[in-house]
């Protein structure tokens, strides 16, 4: 892919953007290939391939420059915005809308944040983009100074999004490397943004994790729920749930699914989906994944895990491994920590892993495996 911000050193975020897609691709298996190696049972199934533009559905947009010149994209290594507006793997209908950010800024005299000076307001704008085409918007502030200037604008800047969409303000006081403080005031009258991957709806609040590439998600929750039929559980666990992708593509009229996920926001999210499917037996939990799972005093036919980089908890891997569940299927952003958490599994062997290419351009992607219980 051809990138002017890359070739001029100004980005250096998509790191294998110098390989062609389908190179990057072979690479991503080859090395899941590798760090999965110690598992001779497992075959890969053929990998699934991104777009490998405009594939992004989230743009996390550092502010800075001026209320006259802003600058939306990153910061260099010494705190001064870099414009990154016209990147190429952030979807073409949620870059379009920067110039819009860009004119409110100016209009509404939002002063961009200074990170060497520690001076100024306005520090990042989030956007995410549903496949229906509406955006959610959060701009995240210092402090409540702009406040009432960006709630009272809010019908022109509605005016300029898509229907649907939903519109927040996210306070981070602190001056900390982190995209967004624990603070949030919806200012629209909808609070999630709508989805429907594979027909099934799924709802994101403002601080819910969602799935960056909106096509591979799809794809992702469509090899689980392939994997779940084929084995036909009565009881399914999506553990590390989110906003319940898993859960909801897998649930069914003979089947009852628990989804556990500490994210409140993203439970209740979950169970507004479930509701509108009209699924009494969906039914999520805000709970860490390792407690619900050793109190529970039960235990289901299936468990999922799609766990963060870090893996599933040694004692979570000992339940597993230990109970007499028959499937588990892992969804992993991270192969190494995959790995060690399989090893903890001796009881069960690994049978197929397809590698999900959800983060084109940079070394990173999606594996999601299947496991079976090894016969007593
Ligand atoms: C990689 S995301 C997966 C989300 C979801 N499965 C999906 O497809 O969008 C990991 C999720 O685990 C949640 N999480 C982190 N630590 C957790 C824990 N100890 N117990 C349960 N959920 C946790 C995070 O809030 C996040 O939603």
């Amino acid at each position: 892919m051809e990138c002017l911000y890359f070739s001029a050193s100004r980005c250096r975020s998509c790191t294998q953007m110098t390989l062609p897609y389908a190179r990057q691709l072979q690479a991503k298996v080859e090395d899941c290939q590798h760090q999965l190696s110690g598992f001779g049972s497992l075959k890969f199934l053929p990998a699934q391939a991104s777009n490998e533009q405009g594939f992004r559905n989230k743009a996390k947009m550092v502010i800075s420059g001026t209320t006259e010149e802003p600058t939306i994209g990153i910061l260099d290594a010494d705190g001064h915005g870099v414009d990154l507006r016209n990147c190429g793997v952030i979807a073409p209908a949620l870059r379009s809308l920067l110039p819009v950010i860009e004119r409110f800024i100016k209009e509404l005299k939002l002063i961009p944040y200074n990170v060497p000076k520690r001076k100024g307001e306005l520090k990042h704008v989030i956007l995410t983009m549903s496949d229906t085409g509406a955006v959610m918007v959060r701009w995240v502030l210092r402090t409540k100074k702009h406040f009432v200037a960006l709630r009272d604008s809010l019908p022109q800047f509605l005016e300029q999004l898509p229907h649907h969409s939903v519109v927040s303000v996210n306070f981070l006081p602190e001056h900390k490397a982190v995209l967004e403080g624990e603070e949030e005031i919806i200012l629209t009258r909808r609070s999630t943004l709508e989805f429907g991957l594979n027909g099934v709806p799924m709802h994101l609040r403002p601080q819910g994790f969602f799935q960056t590439n909106t096509e591979i998600a799809a794809a992702l929750y469509r090899q689980a729920r392939q994997w779940i039929d084929d084995v036909n559980p009565e009881s399914v666990w999506d553990l590390y749930s989110g906003v319940g992708g898993f859960a909801l593509h897998c649930a069914g009229e003979d089947r009852t699914v628990y989804g556990i996920e500490t994210s409140t926001e993203a439970v209740a999210a979950a169970k507004t989906s479930a509701d509108s499917l009209g699924l009494p037996d969906a039914h999520f939990v805000a709970q860490d994944a390792t407690e619900f799972a050793l109190n529970a005093g039960w235990a289901p036919d299936a468990v999922i895990v799609n766990p963060p980089r870090r893996g599933i908890s040694a004692e979570l891997s000992k339940w597993l491994n230990e109970s007499d569940i028959q499937h588990v299927i892992y969804s992993s952003c991270n192969a190494k920590s995959l790995a060690r958490d399989l090893e903890r599994l001796g009881n069960y062997t690994p049978q197929v892993a397809r590698v999900m290419d959800m983060f084109p351009q940079t070394d990173h992607y999606e594996v999601i495996v299947k496991l079976e219980r090894n016969a007593a």
